[in-house]
């Protein structure tokens, strides 16, 4: 299968949304690492994109972006191909890799008027506020910076042209807790004052807490409960179920999204949404136990 001969439906994506995907497969070798995704980010929204290391997150937003071919589907950044990006979107685009590096000889002063030709809708007083905030001298040499400093160089290298769509490979995993505060309350300032669409991965649960409006989890390829986060938190719940009531659960049960049968036939059954499963609380025995993220995390990837 190829992404130029199996194209994803097209009709059935939104071409307003600053991203989208339909059906992405991406495999290294024998590895399976994405295995149908399906994505829309609509505008102004902060998804958080979630899962454990090796998850496939980086590899997903490489698809997404167009930096890595699919050997199925089809992403759409502002409307286009991913695979084929034009200098216009690029332009309003913000990527902050995983690792950010490059232009390690340069000062830091150097790379941001370099920049600042380059990008149309580069902010010059936004560039030197962002620097002095994050404490990053424009005098000293990137290659020299700490990771941390590395980090936040590239942070505000993604935020200066004020992009409509920044898309942060786990912004935060460098940072102390000062400057993930920092950067957090950055990115939710610019998503309300200027309506950016964000994207960010991360396992920092509590970040994604602080922040996102939307979540999703990436785990064995596909995508679980890509939805708002607080209807994640109103709506998701653990119901732990006595062996006689789980000896009668069928196979799947709408929502379901995690399942431990524990010792002596008991099951703790994780479901979302409110439908499907709400007769099971007449069973005697059977209570609903509320989840904040981070256990969910735990429970459906764990
Ligand atoms: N170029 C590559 N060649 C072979 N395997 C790869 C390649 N890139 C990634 N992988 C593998 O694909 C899987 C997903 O990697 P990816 O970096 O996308 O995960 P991730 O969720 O971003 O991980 P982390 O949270 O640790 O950064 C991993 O098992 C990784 O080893």
């Amino acid at each position: 299968m190829n992404a130029l001969t199996l194209p994803a439906t097209q009709h059935d994506l939104d071409l307003e949304r600053p991203l989208a995907a339909r059906g992405l497969h991406l495999g290294y070798g024998r590895r399976e690492v994405l295995r149908g995704v399906d994505l829309d980010i609509p505008q102004g929204e902060v998804l958080g994109l979630i899962g454990r290391n090796g998850a496939g997150k980086s590899s997903l937003i490489g698809c997404l972006l167009g930096l890595l071919r699919p050997q199925a589907g089809q992403a759409l950044v502002f409307g286009g191909p991913a695979l084929r990006m034009d200098d216009a979107r690029k332009a309003r685009l913000g990527y902050v890799p995983q690792q950010p590096q490059a232009f390690g000889w340069m000062k830091v002063g150097q790379l941001f008027q370099y920049l600042g030709q380059l990008y149309p809708g580069w902010d010059p007083a936004h560039a030197t506020a962002l620097l002095r905030r994050w404490e990053i001298d424009p005098g000293r040499t990137i290659g020299r910076l700490s990771p941390g400093e590395a980090q936040r160089l590239a942070l505000a290298r993604a935020l200066a042209p004020r992009p409509a769509l920044l898309v942060l490979d786990e912004p935060a995993s460098a940072l102390d807790p000062v400057a993930r505060r920092e950067l957090l309350r950055e990115l939710v300032g610019q998503a309300m004052d200027t309506g950016t669409t964000v994207l960010f991965s991360s396992h920092i649960v509590s970040d994604l807490e602080r922040v996102a409006s939307r979540v999703a989890f990436l785990h064995q390829g596909r995508l679980l409960l890509d939805r708002a986060l607080d209807e994640v938190k109103d709506e998701t719940v653990r119901l732990p179920l006595p062996a006689a009531a789980a000896a009668r659960l069928p196979a799947a049960l709408p929502g379901e999204l995690a399942r431990r049968t524990l010792p002596g036939g008991a099951v703790s059954l994780v479901v979302a949404g409110r439908a499907g499963w709400q007769e099971l609380l007449l069973v005697e025995g059977v209570r609903t136990d509320r989840l904040g993220l981070e256990d969910l995390f735990v429970e459906v990837a764990g």
